[in-house]
């Protein structure tokens, strides 16, 4: 984009535009530069206002539904459900109206609608306050709410709902020698051991981070290296590397670790983090279909997937995506296990492990992998760690996480991870 908005309130209408005009990914959108004129505190705030407004843009519809004889255009609506949120959530009603209306005056194309803008949220100025928590809690859209509930059932699929509208808290993974950087973090150590950091902020302040003392990782993501166990010396494989948690966890455990993923900007990422970090790994940029460089010890295989394990900090995800790449995705996982079987020596651990909450991606992808190939079995003991709860193993053999886990500990994301030997 040319001329990226200059404010954050823009910034994170655009957001929405693209979101949810374009079906593009916020993280895409960031990673393309669209926030790069906005200083770091702006540019934290677009991104919270545009998360907040997806996480609530269920109930905004329907606060704005009582004053709009019909859906106005995109650009329009997405100006309303942003002011809409900002109100209910406390936002003073005569400065995030104003802005709101300057903003649709400047529209290019829908400059006439400022009337409208301003009319409607003069009322929902003084119904988002009282009215938001009433309100129906947000729903998936079907196409994912669908399969879902075959999977988990209803209640808990309502419980997910309930744990993607609260977000995410912000979890960090330490490096063993960083424990006195707990103290200052003022944070919670988990069953795991993740430490959780209740207020945000901007992460690149927060200390230790100059130090390379630890990065963020939620508490769910760091469980397979966990499960993988890496010991001193072992040469290991990352086969789908970036940006780079389990990479550096591997790399901390002292693991003598080769970081593979095929995007190479992805893997700048990867490199950006093993140097604040003083930890190390050979990196590489490639296929993991065509990777040759066996045989491992051990091989983490984190495999590109619906990432639906990953709404509460996602929230742009389910509006989005359709489900329609996610067959693609269930096929590439399978010629990535195949392929990651033929790397490894006799003896050696094969941890496959999926962000998503679909069973596709996770029990019955190992299912379908313990069918294709005799003698390969599924290792329980290695999910016996610190923390993980005997009801999250599955009937195969794996390990699986949901939103809804740890309720008073603020949540977790969806994942599936299995341990494979033969
Ligand atoms: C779920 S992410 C990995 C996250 C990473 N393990 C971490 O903990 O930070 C999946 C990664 O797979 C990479 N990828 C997708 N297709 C690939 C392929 N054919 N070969 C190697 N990497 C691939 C993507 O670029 C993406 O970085």
């Amino acid at each position: 984009m040319k001329n990226p908005p200059s404010s954050a309130r823009r910034s994170a209408v655009y957001l929405l535009d693209q979101v949810l005009g374009e079906g593009r990914l916020m993280s895409d959108l960031i990673a393309g530069g669209v926030l790069d004129r906005l200083a770091p505190p702006d540019r934290a705030r677009a991104q919270r206002l545009a998360s907040d407004t997806l996480r609530g843009l269920d109930r905004a519809d329907r606060l704005l539904g009582r004053h709009l004889r019909k859906a106005p255009p995109l650009a329009v609506h997405n100006i309303l459900r942003l002011a809409t949120v900002e109100l209910a959530q406390g936002g003073e009603p005569h400065g995030v109206v104003n802005e709101a209306v300057a903003i649709i005056s400047n529209h290019p194309r829908y400059g006439r609608h400022k009337g409208l803008v301003n009319a409607v949220l003069r009322k929902t100025a003084e119904e988002a306050p009282r009215s938001w928590n009433d309100l129906r809690l947000p729903r998936l859209p079907k196409w994912l709410r669908d399969p879902l509930v075959e999977a988990w059932g209803g209640a808990a699929v309502g419980q997910m709902e309930k744990a993607h509208f609260a977000g995410a808290p912000l979890d960090l993974t330490l490096k063993s020698d960083a424990e006195d950087c707990i103290k200052d973090l003022n944070g919670t150590l988990l069953p795991t051991g993740t430490l959780r950091l209740g207020d945000q902020g901007q992460v690149s302040a927060l200390p230790g981070f100059a130090e390379g003392a630890w990065w963020v990782q939620d508490a769910a993501a760091a469980l397979p290296v966990k499960v993988l166990a890496p010991q001193p010396g072992e040469r290991v494989l990352d086969l789908c590397a970036a940006p780079g948690g389990k990479t550096l966890q591997m790399a901390a455990a002292g693991a003598d670790v080769t970081a593979l993923d095929l995007s190479d900007k992805r893997m700048a990422r990867v490199l950006e983090n093993l140097t604040r970090t003083g930890l190390s790994a050979k990196c590489v940029v490639g296929d993991a279909l065509e990777h040759e460089g066996g045989p491992y010890d051990a091989i983490l295989l984190d495999a590109p997937c619906s990432a639906t394990g990953t709404i509460r900090r996602h929230p742009d995800l389910p509006h989005a995506k359709d489900g329609s790449e996610f067959g693609a995705l269930i096929e590439l996982q399978a010629a990535m296990i195949d392929h990651a079987l033929t790397l490894l020596k006799p003896g050696g651990r094969l941890v496959f492990c999926t962000c998503s909450l679909l069973p596709d991606e996770g029990e019955c992808q190992v299912d379908e992998a313990l069918a294709r190939h005799p003698g390969l079995v599924t290792d329980r003991d290695a999910l016996e760690r610190p923390g993980i709860d005997p009801t999250w193993i599955t009937p195969e053999g794996g390990l699986r996480l949901r939103p809804d886990y740890w309720p008073d500990l603020g949540g977790m994301d969806g994942f599936y991870i299995a341990c494979l030997r033969r």
